[in-house]
């Protein structure tokens, strides 16, 4: 179980977190169930205000409900979907599971609703009834993904960068140009959603060749125990070792008539067909990294394909195959400016895991739960004394470490 710095302690107190947890939303993939909710931080932080705040309010509401600001922090965890009794545990031990919605119109039935989206929240659901006594109310995978992408990309102050020459570069995100623009979700396998508004969206591909591949080809051939194992082990690798380079074939020089330098990839793990050597005499660290590249090249190189189909320049990149791994993010930033000969940009998410269970998240708000408590996070940044202060952050370099909490301020009414 992965909890990481998670801002809260597992409560003894059976009635404690109940009444500073509200809303939690699940995502349940292929590999890595995603968790997130909200924790006011006191009482006494709740204050009155007349408007709602500002004219880039995510979640706008038609009543003129008198709203509180309450400031509190959003908490994010995950845990591996094989281990799912970890998540149900650490749902118990922060009695988490109280903080659902009822079901409407039903007072006979007291159990919590939470929402949940992924592959898992059809296929757990019986596992979530009957050791928590709690009814996943599922959302489409896809909604969710979209949703949780547009909420962060307007809702957190330096949320999307460029990773170029190893340099981070946060996008200024203009609400009013912020579509049309390509999400690539990169988990277990691969979701690529042309984004052209809030819920307005199409699947145009996938490729099954994703995190998944990555991770279960990389544990098979390396033998290592974690993924992160495997990430790390990238770092030391040498891909040409491995790897058939244009240079390879080419007796070292460049096939410059069609663009080609002589240490461009031609063909992965191409070297393992004449090298006359078995798996054991290869590094772990560079079948690591020759792999990572290969999938992390092939992801931009499709990623591309499908922005240049519909004319998209921004392709925003989001998973937890990612990972904010500079390797990665490196291999993905080259394929698509090599592609689309620097016309398109790849893009990253500080909360690059999260997306679905954020958008699962705020779906709780486009049901209309009466009792719904979030009503709107509050616009974030630049800070200033006369705006009140209200804001978002997250960690001062702009990297998101596992399980990490934002502080936030949210809008109730
Ligand atoms: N701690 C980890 N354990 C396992 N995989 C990890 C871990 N951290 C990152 N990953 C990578 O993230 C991928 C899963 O990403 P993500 O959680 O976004 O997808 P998912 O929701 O599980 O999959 P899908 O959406 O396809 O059902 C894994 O396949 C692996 O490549
Ligand atoms: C099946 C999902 C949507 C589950 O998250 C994901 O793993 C995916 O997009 N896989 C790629 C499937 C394909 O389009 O080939």
């Amino acid at each position: 179980m992965d909890l990481g710095n998670l801002g809260i302690q597992p409560n003894s107190d059976p009635n404690g977190s109940k009444d500073h947890v509200s809303h939690m939303a699940l995502d349940i993939g292929g590999t890595l169930i995603k968790l997130v909710y909200f924790s006011r931080n006191c009482e006494c932080s709740v204050e009155d205000k007349e408007d709602k705040p500002s004219n880039d309010s995510l979640l706008v509401s038609n009543d003129h409900k008198k709203f509180q600001l309450l400031k509190g922090s959003f908490h994010f965890a995950k845990f591996e979907t094989s281990k799912i009794n970890d998540c149900l545990e650490f749902i118990q031990c922060n009695q988490l599971h109280f903080s659902g919605c009822k079901h409407h119109g039903d007072p006979t039935n007291d159990k919590c609703i939470i929402k949940a989206t992924g592959g898992g929240a059809h296929k757990y659901g019986d596992l979530f009834k009957e050791k928590l006594g709690i009814c996943l109310d599922k959302e489409d995978e896809m909604d969710c993904l979209v949703a949780g992408a547009n909420f962060l990309l307007k809702a957190v102050h330096e949320e999307a960068f460029t990773y170029i020459n190893g340099q981070k570069e946060f996008l200024q995100i203009d609400h009013d140009d912020l579509y049309p623009y390509l999400l690539v979700n990169i988990g277990s396998g691969v979701s690529m959603i042309k984004v052209d508004g809030d819920s307005k969206f199409e699947r145009v591909s996938g490729t099954n060749v994703g995190g998944g591949t990555f991770w279960g080809l990389g544990r098979l051939l390396t033998k290592c125990k974690t993924f992160d194992e495997l990430l790390e082990l990238s770092h030391q690798g040498n891909n040409r070792v491995i790897d058939m380079l244009v240079g390879d074939i080419y007796g070292g020089m460049d096939y410059a008539k069609i663009g080609l330098s002589s240490m461009t990839i031609a063909s992965s793990f191409g070297k393992a067909i004449s090298d006359n050597k078995e798996l054991e005499d290869y590094k772990p660290e560079d079948i690591s990294r020759s792999l990572l590249r290969m999938i992390s090249n092939n992801i931009g190189q499709i990623s591309y394909l499908n922005a240049l189909r519909f004319g998209l320049k921004r392709i925003f990149f989001g998973g937890f195959f990612i990972r904010g791994h500079a390797y990665t993010m490196d291999t993905i930033s080259v394929a698509v400016n090599f592609w689309s000969k620097g016309e398109a940009k790849a893009l990253f998410l500080r909360h690059e895991g999260f997306l679905g269970a954020l958008g699962a998240f705020v779906s709780y708000e486009k049901h209309g739960f009466d009792d719904l408590m979030v009503r709107q996070l509050v616009h974030q940044s630049p800070v200033s004394a006369q705006d009140g202060g209200y804001k978002i952050h997250g960690s001062q370099n702009g990297e998101l470490k596992d399980n990490e909490s934002i502080e936030c301020s949210v809008y109730v009414s």
